[in-house]
């Protein structure tokens, strides 16, 4: 049996063409885009080209970019006197700093210096708070992409066994209080897990979030499970071209899961699709309760 593939490629299109037509319709009665500004340092290649599909995205769904790209020999006080600007900009509802930072760059006082209710990356203590706590407010976009392509598929998560592998503040955390939150029995497991097989054999549900290549074997899967592939890795073939694969061994995985997401092509285009998701929530709440407003 070969496992359901995933598409969420498709359903970020679809969602997508979706938030298109609503900007058009809150245009004319706020009288102008919602926004969004991303801020990157520094010249990582692969910041740069993720960054630019965030600002192709944008355009496509009629969103405004409020991009900044700041060298990585710039003092720091820059970025954080850019984001205050932005936190009292009214035209700008979201505002992310890409990760991860150039060497040297600490991430914390840029996070904490994003209002809140303008965190579209859901990376503020207030917004991982308000996660924790089970109330509402702006959440991760990764981990929110992946719970939204489990329900769009219909995957039961109540009652089931889930397990995360990989703790970053970006996927494992938020993720795995989300699935609590579906009332999933959640094992949040990391580098310093012994016996990973044992752990992720045992679950109905394995999210892999490490940035391993391979790691996750089909010996490593109970047949019928659900496997999600949060992992980006670049390898080169045999040829000594690029490519671009997850933290799960795809073609062995697929034979056994009873679904599966594939790399490219599953997670990564749902966090840009719940990026302007973010963006249009914040934009509503503003409009909706004026400036200042809380979440
Ligand atoms: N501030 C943030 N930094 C980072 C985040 C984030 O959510 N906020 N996530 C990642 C990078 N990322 C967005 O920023 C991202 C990663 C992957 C994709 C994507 O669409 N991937 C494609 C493949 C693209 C390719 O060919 O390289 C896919 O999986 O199909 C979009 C966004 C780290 N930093
Ligand atoms: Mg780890």
């Amino acid at each position: 049996m070969s496992a359901k593939i995933l598409d969420g490629k498709a359903l970020a299109a679809r969602l997508q063409t979706e938030m298109a037509e609503q900007v058009q319709t809150w245009i004319p009665q706020v009288g102008r885009p919602p926004g969004l500004a991303v801020l990157r340092v520094g010249e990582d290649p692969a910041s740069a080209a993720y960054v630019r599909g965030k600002e192709r995205a944008c355009e496509r769904v009629g969103m405004a970019s409020f991009g900044q790209h700041f060298s990585a020999e710039a003092p720091p006080s820059q970025l954080l006197d850019t984001i205050l600007r932005l936190n009292q900009d009214e035209r700008v509802d979201g505002i992310l700093v890409q990760l991860p930072l150039p060497p040297g760059w600490d991430p914390i006082p840029p996070l904490l210096a994003i209002e809140p209710d303008k965190d579209v990356d859901g990376l503020h203590p207030m917004n991982l708070g308000r996660l924790l706590r089970g109330e509402p407010g702006l959440q991760s976009c990764t981990p929110l992409g992946v719970m939204r392509l489990l329900q769009t598929e219909g995957i039961p998560l109540s009652g089931k066994q889930a397990v995360v592998v990989g703790r970053s503040i970006l996927v494992g955390k938020p993720l795995s209080l989300m699935l609590l939150a579906a009332d999933a029995t959640v094992t949040l497991a990391h580098s310093r897990t012994p016996d990973l097989a044992d752990v992720t054999r045992r679950a109905d549900i394995v999210v892999m979030a490490v940035g391993k290549p391979n790691l996750l074997s089909a010996d490593m899967v109970k047949p019928g499970a659900v496997v999600i592939d949060v992992g980006i890795n670049r390898t080169l073939t045999p040829d000594g071209s690029s490519q671009l694969v997850g933290d799960v061994c795809y073609e062995e995985v697929k034979e056994v899961a009873a679904a599966i997401t594939p790399v490219p092509g599953g997670v990564g285009p749902m966090t840009v699709t719940m990026l302007l998701h973010n963006t249009l929530e914040s934009y509503r709440l503003r409009n909706r309760r004026g400036n200042g407003c809380s979440l």
